[in-house]
């Protein structure tokens, strides 16, 4: 058993209050009010940004060279790939790159950015990466499974649709696969079992704020 299967197992209501959210059922089914979405997707420029810290740290955290490389492959694939997503749906609204850059930070995206920071700084690479992994894997799932179903006529449609395509797509699936796979080494070399109940409390965390992160979406709706 994968460390992330066990840990979504131990954290099962926390897991699923995050990846079945009504954002996401709204998303999947085109009901979400668009509005919901623009909130959101602002706020998560800024979660990448600071998401982009957390993987700097763990090429600091690494213990090997080919931890160093991971780190810095996933590091690449936000500033360069993810965060280009957001540009892109956020000019078809005549959100500017430079607007999303001095957005407001909401309190939801300071706790989730920070708390993911702190559990990196304060553990080693293992702690960074079970910080990490809902974010990363959860996406995962929600891309799968949602898949190409996004109905059409809604405003928000077709940016659902989009978005669903991107953490569906295979370089992401295969992204978090391979995401897995590193947290699975990682344990191999420090995980004991006195420390599980330790990462299972920032998993169950992280799940927590990733759920509070869609709920925040749903705020300052008119
Ligand atoms: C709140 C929130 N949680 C998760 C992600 C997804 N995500 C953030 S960084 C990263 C890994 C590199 O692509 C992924 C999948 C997000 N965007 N916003």
């Amino acid at each position: 058993m994968s460390v992330f299967d066990r840990l979504k197992t131990d954290c099962a209501s926390e897991w699923a209050a995050y990846v079945d959210h009504d954002f996401v059922r709204g998303m999947a089914d085109g009901s979400l009010p668009l509005d919901a979405f623009r909130t959101y997707l602002k706020q998560d420029y800024l979660f990448l940004i600071h998401f982009s810290r957390a993987y700097a740290l763990a090429i600091y955290k690494s213990q090997t060279l080919g931890d160093m490389r991971r780190g810095m492959a996933g590091l690449k694939t936000i500033l360069e790939g993810e965060m280009e997503l957001h540009v892109e749906l956020c000019a078809k609204w005549g959100i500017a790159r430079k607007e999303l850059e001095t957005v407001a930070e909401e309190s939801e995206t300071l706790a989730y950015t920070r708390f993911v920071l702190e559990s990196g700084l304060r553990g080693d690479l293992l702690d960074l990466q079970v910080a990490l992994a809902p974010c990363i894997l959860g996406y995962g799932e929600i891309g799968a499974r949602h898949r190409g179903v996004v109905p059409e006529g809604t405003d928000g449609a077709p940016a659902y649709a989009r978005w669903f395509a991107e953490y569906a797509s295979d370089d992401y699936q295969n992204a978090a696969r391979d995401f897995c796979d590193w947290m699975d080494q990682t344990a191999s070399a420090y995980l004991t079992e006195a420390r599980y109940p330790v990462l299972r409390r920032i998993f169950s965390e992280a799940s927590r704020l990733e759920a509070d992160f869609w709920q925040m979406g749903f705020k300052n709706l008119g």
